[in-house]
C-alpha cells in the first residue's frame, strides 16, 4: 500500500484552494506529486521516441507542439490529442473543484478542458526568456514538470514597459509536479526561467511556494543543480479552425 512518504505516489488535495500559493498575486497553485514516477518515466519514453520531425530545434533548447503548431494564432482542427498527453494528466486536471462554485480550472475556458500541449526541453544551462503567452490561450496555464526540478522566475514590467530583469517571484517546480498559473499572474507578470547550471538561494523566504514543495530538506543547502528538464504546458487555445478538416493531410505531422 502507498503511504504519503511512498516517491511514487499521487498527492491530488480535495481543491485546489487547498495548494495556493499565498505568497503570488491571484492565482497560482502547486501539487507537488501529481504523477507518478511510472507515470513520469512513460511519458519522458513518449518525447524521447516521438518522430524526429516533431522537435523543433532552437539556439539551446528544443520543443514539441501537439497536437499541432498554431497558425494565425488558431489551433488546426486536424487531429485530437494523443491519448498519452491526455490520461492521466488531462482527466486528473479536471477532476480537482477550484472551490465549492467551480467544478475545474477549465470549467469557464472555450473547450472546457486543455487542447494544446508545448513539450519544452532544457538541457542544464538552457532556459527561456521572460515573456507573457499572449491572447491565443485561454489565461490558465498547467505545466507538469519531468526530469528535473528548477526555478520559474517571476517578473514585473517596469513603468515604461521594458522588462524589469530582478525577478519579484520564484518558483520551485519540482519533477512530476503541476503549476498552474492564471489571472493577473497570466496577464500582468511575465515569467522565465535564467539560463544557469545551478540554481542557488534556495530558501523559504525566497521560494513563494516552499511550503508546498515534495522534499524542501533536498534544497536545504541553499542549491540545486539541474539535470535535463521536460516541461509539458497545457493550455485551450480559444480559436480552433476547420480548416485543417478541409485540407486534411496538409497539415497533418508525422
Ligand atoms: O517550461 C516552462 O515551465 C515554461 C514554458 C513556457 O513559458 C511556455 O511554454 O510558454
Ligand atoms: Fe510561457
Amino acid at each position: 500500500m502507498p503511504t504519503p512518504t511512498d516517491s511514487s505516489a499521487v498527492h491530488l488535495p480535495a481543491s485546489l484552494e487547498e495548494n495556493k500559493i499565498v505568497a503570488l498575486p491571484s492565482c497560482a497553485y502547486y501539487i507537488s506529486d501529481f504523477i507518478t514516477e511510472e507515470e513520469e518515466h512513460a511519458i519522458l519514453r513518449k518525447v524521447e521516441t516521438a518522430p524526429k520531425a516533431r522537435w523543433r530545434q532552437l539556439t539551446h533548447r528544443r520543443l514539441q507542439t501537439w497536437p499541432s503548431d498554431l497558425v494565425k494564432n488558431a489551433l488546426i482542427d486536424s487531429q485530437p490529442l494523443p491519448d498519452w498527453l491526455q490520461q492521466p494528466i488531462i482527466s486528473r486536471l479536471l477532476s480537482i473543484p477550484v472551490s465549492d462554485s467551480e467544478p475545474n480550472i477549465f470549467a469557464s475556458s472555450p473547450h472546457g478542458r486543455p487542447n494544446h500541449v508545448l513539450i519544452n526541453e532544457y538541457p542544464p544551462s538552457s532556459g527561456i526568456m521572460p515573456h507573457k503567452d499572449g491572447s491565443a490561450y485561454f489565461p490558465v496555464v498547467c505545466t507538469v514538470s519531468l526530469g528535473s526540478s528548477l526555478c520559474l522566475n517571476l517578473h514585473r514590467s517596469k513603468e515604461d514597459g521594458t522588462l524589469d530583469p530582478e525577478p519579484v517571484w520564484r518558483i520551485l517546480q519540482e519533477p512530476r509536479s503541476l503549476l498552474i498559473t492564471t489571472g493577473d499572474l497570466y496577464t500582468d507578470y511575465l515569467h522565465g526561467i535564467d539560463p544557469i547550471s545551478v540554481d542557488v538561494n534556495l530558501s523559504e523566504e525566497t521560494i513563494a511556494n516552499w511550503t508546498l514543495l515534495r522534499s524542501p530538506s533536498q534544497f536545504e543547502d541553499g542549491q540545486h543543480e539541474r539535470q535535463t528538464r521536460i516541461s509539458l504546458t497545457y493550455r485551450d487555445v480559444l480559436k480552433v479552425s476547420k480548416l485543417g478538416g478541409k485540407l486534411g493531410p496538409l497539415f497533418k505531422r508525422p
